[in-house]
């Protein structure tokens, strides 16, 4: 299975991602690594693994759409057959998340449905919720509205601070992701017609 990450900055999942389909055992292969950023630290991570890198500022197109279709034009031209968000901060159409259904996933700072949007770690901790952690989803038009298809759990500690918990948000991400990416890619995990997660595993 041929992966593109798309990310916005430092890209320890990216790195998670690099390290695990490595490791001999993989069915993924990264092919392509995309920011919407210059200079971050994601892409030097990717560079230094020997990874084709892309950088196609957002900023620079006059709409959502034409941003888009050149970041498609790289997916295809890489031959992606999934794409994974790593910190990729760009809201996508639905014209994009219609085209690559099925085949787009993301990973999100807190065991949804609860705390979706920017600063889920903040929101757990404003809630007073003892447990949070991570979930990798597929992506749907609703942000953070996505199929489940997996969940990694964290304690909130009674100290915890933004970064604290953040931190370690990000280990459990760094064991969830390369674990839905194997589900992924082996099949065992596919969206079905209605939006909802079909898991093989069980059958
Ligand atoms: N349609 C769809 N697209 C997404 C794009 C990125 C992410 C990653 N998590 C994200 C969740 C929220 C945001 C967000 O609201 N950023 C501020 C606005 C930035 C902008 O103007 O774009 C970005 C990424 C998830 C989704 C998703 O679930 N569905
Ligand atoms: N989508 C969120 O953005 C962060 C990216 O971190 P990194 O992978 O760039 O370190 C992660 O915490 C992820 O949940």
């Amino acid at each position: 299975t041929k992966v593109a990450i798309l990310i916005s900055g430092t890209g320890t999942n990216l790195q998670a991602l690099i390290d695990h389909t490595r490791c001999g055992l993989s069915r993924g292969e990264i092919v392509l690594v995309l920011s919407n950023k210059e200079g971050v630290e994601g892409i030097t991570r990717a560079e230094k693994a020997g990874i084709y890198t892309k950088v196609i500022p957002h900023q620079k197109f006059e709409s959502r759409e034409s941003f888009e279709c050149a970041v498609t034009r790289e997916l295809r031209s890489a031959g992606t057959d999934l794409i994974c968000l790593a910190g990729f901060m760009r809201v996508l159409t639905g014209g994009f998340v219609s085209e690559w259904s099925g085949r787009l996933v993301n990973v999100h700072p807190s065991l949804l449905p609860m705390f979706k949007g920017i600063g889920a770690q903040r929101q757990a901790l404003q809630a007073g919720v003892t447990l949070s952690g991570c979930t990798v989803h597929f992506v749907a038009e609703e942000v953070d509205g996505g199929a489940i298809i997996t969940q990694e759990s964290v304690p909130v500690l009674p100290d915890d601070t933004e970064d604290s918990l953040t931190q370690r948000i990000k280990t459990a991400e760094h064991k969830a992701y390369p674990r839905a990416l194997e589900m992924l890619a082996r099949g065992e995990v596919v969206l079905g017609e209605d939006g909802r997660c079909i898991n093989s595993t069980i059958i």
